[in-house]
């Protein structure tokens, strides 16, 4: 392998350990002083991690607890927790199981009880029970066109807000009096609390106005029954602490760091991509160009890091996630050229439905695509980068890492 894929190689992985949840949940926990009378939830895909390091830290503190994950993000059991697997990013049986089994549980609790809500991205998913008269059928099928509209999180879950029974805020209305204490991981461009995991416990800040214009803005046909279906979220709530624990600067931040360790020149250049993924493929690799004609706006050897979550409008019919998509369209703009790197990457291990965590790509990639006959213009359109990419060594395969900070993306260029 080569000098520069390796150092790539080591940015992400050592990044993304950077952000793994354990150290904020316990540095936050011991800056607090909590009760003895703790019910713990724990959603979204950093939920397993989140909840061990609670439950290691709080103990015989905690009575009861759930932990709701994505499917294969559980790491086993956690004695005294209660550990559920459901849909992601459509909710399922399993999304509506859990959820009905936490309402259960926080229902009835006292004003001398404490919730420690765990939140990380994935929880709109993975927690939910939608109002009634909504079958499982209308919400998946309500999802997976959010999904693939182009519409970003934000908007995807001010519709998933007002249909729901335990989203933007109303969780923490069904835990009254019982106090709740949110430790958060933000995976949502400026840390918007009622959008990470559609806020079950925050403020909603969207109203049903705002839903009709997104239903109008993206075209979407809803069922009748759905368009009945849809409920205002509370705007004030009293019984809530909210605490963000971690978030994509932070990833950014040690990706710089260790770009630096390994002797490049490093800046940062945002934390709040959200563009269209194939646009920011093409912007990064003209910045790219920059760096290696003008020696602009940094020195080689150089890191210029990117943070956030880009959008795709999903119309073909391949296999892909933003990431992957970002980095085929990036390989277009750095054709030929050489001692450079392109990588777009989510820190949870997982880019759309694939078992890649994202794309890398150089000046080869197009001739490597060209030599299996792979027409990297066709790809994109079709939405298909996992295919091309898989093809010819350009994919990067973590696992779910357990964590989930949003997306990292970075150019690296020799000397
Ligand atoms: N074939 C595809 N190519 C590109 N993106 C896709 C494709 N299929 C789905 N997606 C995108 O993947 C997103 C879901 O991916 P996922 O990695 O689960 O998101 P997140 O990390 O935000 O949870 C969808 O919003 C959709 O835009
Ligand atoms: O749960 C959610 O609403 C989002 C944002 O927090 O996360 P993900 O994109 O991982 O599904
Ligand atoms: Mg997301």
């Amino acid at each position: 392998m080569n000098k520069l894929r390796e150092d790539a190689l080591r940015i992400i992985n050592n990044s993304i350990d950077s952000v793994l949840p354990e150290h904020a949940v316990k540095s936050q926990l011991s800056s607090m002083s909590l009760g003895e009378n703790i019910y713990l939830v724990a959603i979204g895909k950093a939920a397993w991690r989140m909840a061990k390091a609670a439950k290691d830290f709080l103990k015989e503190k905690i009575k009861n607890g759930i932990v709701i994950t994505k499917y294969e993000h559980s790491q086993g059991i956690i004695e005294g927790l209660q550990i559920y697997e459901a849909g992601h990013p459509i909710p399922d049986e399993n999304t509506l199981k859990a959820t009905r089994k936490v309402i259960e549980m926080i229902k009835n609790l006292g004003k001398d009880d404490e919730v420690l809500f765990l939140v990380s991205g994935g929880g709109s998913s993975l927690f939910e029970l939608p109002n009634e008269g909504i079958e499982l059928e209308d919400l998946q099928k309500l999802n997976n066109d959010l999904l693939k509209s182009g519409a970003n999180i934000v908007e995807i879950n001010t519709i998933r807000k007002h249909i729901s029974q335990v989203k933007g805020g109303q969780f923490a209305k069904i835990a009254e009096p019982a106090k709740i204490y949110a430790l958060i991981l933000s995976d949502v461009i400026g840390d918007r609390l009622d959008s990470i995991a559609s806020g079950p416990a925050y403020p909603d800040s969207t109203t049903l106005e705002d839903v009709k214009k997104i239903i109008s803005k993206y075209n979407l046909s809803l069922p009748e029954n759905l368009l009945h279906a849809f409920s205002e979220t509370p705007k004030s709530l009293r019984n809530v602490d909210t605490y963000i624990i971690g978030s994509v600067n932070k990833v950014c931040e040690n990706a710089k760091l260790i770009a630096e360790q390994l002797g490049y020149n490093s800046i940062i250049l945002t934390t709040t991509l959200d563009c269209e993924a194939k646009e920011a493929g093409l912007f990064l690799a003209s910045i790219a160009r920059e760096l290696i004609e003008k020696d602009r706006p940094i020195n080689k050897p150089c890191a210029v890091i990117l943070g956030g979550e880009t959008v795709v409008k999903v119309q073909g019919n391949g296999l892909g996630g933003r990431n992957q998509e970002l980095a085929l369209s990036a390989a277009r703009g750095i054709y030929n050229y050489e001692d450079v790197i392109i990588v777009s990457v989510g820190t949870d291990g997982t880019d759309g439905p694939t078992d890649a965590a994202g794309g890398i790509v150089d000046g080869q990639t197009i001739n490597k695509l060209i030599k299996q006959n792979i027409d990297v213009e066709f790809a994109l359109k079709n939405n298909d980068s996992y295919t091309a990419l898989d093809a010819i060594g350009g994919l990067i395969r973590t696992g779910p890492t357990g964590t989930n900070v949003n997306d990292l993306i970075f150019i690296l260029c020799g000397a």
